[in-house]
């Protein structure tokens, strides 16, 4: 195992490129993730994206560039690496007809220090599914259970693919308080998600890979100088009809149109644009 100062990043990429064939899926991508951080990964169906944890995961061969993941290279790590590392795959979940008190139990065998299973399917909302076998599971529960996996052996560094596809919005925000109790507890945490929401709710920093490259490294907040941008003001007017203006200082417009209405104006919004307007900006589709 190697030894790590707390300075040392989580991972540290440098010029990573992965083809298939003639097929370029990641050309040349530099990244560095601090430790303790929580790190998203977005960008359109095939970006990437998967192809680039992978390699971070140790599961695929790079073509080029260097890559150290808790110091080591994935790709000759040892299993004590291996041991520090969880990963949340997408979609397994389902195991024959073992129950999830087993599954959980039996991959617990598979670590030096692993966590309480009964505590663990607590801790992901199963607990009343522990004697269930798996294949009963619904969709967002197998997830549950993908992700009781991906923590059993107390990883230092959690690896989540699209960790919440299929979660009702209820179980989406338990499992975000899951994430954040994971990383006030010191755990290093990469996930790819589609959810603009979810990156806004959970990262420090986030990452936009777009066509296998970089668009943009940044905190959720500032992403595309988001917070610096023109504000949009809507209101109603006297006639009913709704009135929109895009201002650099919607401060002092709001309060001209205060004045003139000597009250509450009707149907007023100051908006900003959405983490997902920058981002769908920022990968060309508008
Ligand atoms: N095993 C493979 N063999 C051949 N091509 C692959 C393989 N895996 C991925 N690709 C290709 O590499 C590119 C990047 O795919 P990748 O799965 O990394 O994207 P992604 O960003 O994770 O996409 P998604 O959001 O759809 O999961 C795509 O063009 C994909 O078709």
């Amino acid at each position: 195992m190697s030894v790590m100062t707390q300075e040392e990043p989580a991972i540290a990429v440098s010029g990573l490129r992965k083809a298939y064939g003639d097929n370029v899926a990641v050309a040349g991508v530099d990244l560095e993730v601090r430790r303790g951080e929580v790190f998203a990964l977005l960008g359109p169906n095939g970006a990437g994206k998967t192809t680039t944890v992978e390699i971070l995961e140790g599961y695929r061969h790079r073509d080029g560039g260097t890559v150290s993941v808790l110091g080591a290279d994935p790709e000759h790590a040892d299993r004590a690496w291996r041991a520090r590392v969880g990963i949340v795959l997408q979609g397994t979940g389902e195991f024959d007809d073992l129950t999830v008190g087993e599954v959980v139990t039996h991959f617990a065998q598979f670590y030096p220090s692993p966590d309480d299973p009964a505590a663990v399917i607590a801790r992901v909302g199963l607990a009343a599914k522990a004697k269930a076998r798996t294949h009963t599971l619904s969709g967002g529960q197998k997830r549950r259970l993908d992700v009781a996996l991906g923590i059993i052996g107390r990883p230092e560094l959690l690896f989540l693919d699209e960790p919440t596809t299929g979660f009702d919005p209820e179980a989406r925000r338990e499992f975000w308080d899951l994430i954040r109790d994971l990383s006030a507890a010191g755990t290093t945490i990469v996930l790819t998600t589609h959810y603009l929401e979810e990156a806004e709710a959970l990262a420090d920093r986030l990452a936009v890979i777009a066509d296998g490259a970089l668009v943009a490294v940044s905190t959720p907040q500032a992403l595309g100088d988001r917070q610096n941008a023109p504000a949009t003001v809507s209101w109603r007017t006297a006639e009913g009809t709704v009135e929109r203006k895009e201002t650099s200082t919607p401060t002092a417009l709001v309060a001209e149109i205060a004045a003139g209405y000597g009250g509450e104006v009707p149907g007023l919004t100051v908006t900003r644009p959405t983490l997902e307007d920058v981002y769908l900006t920022m990968i060309g589709h508008r």
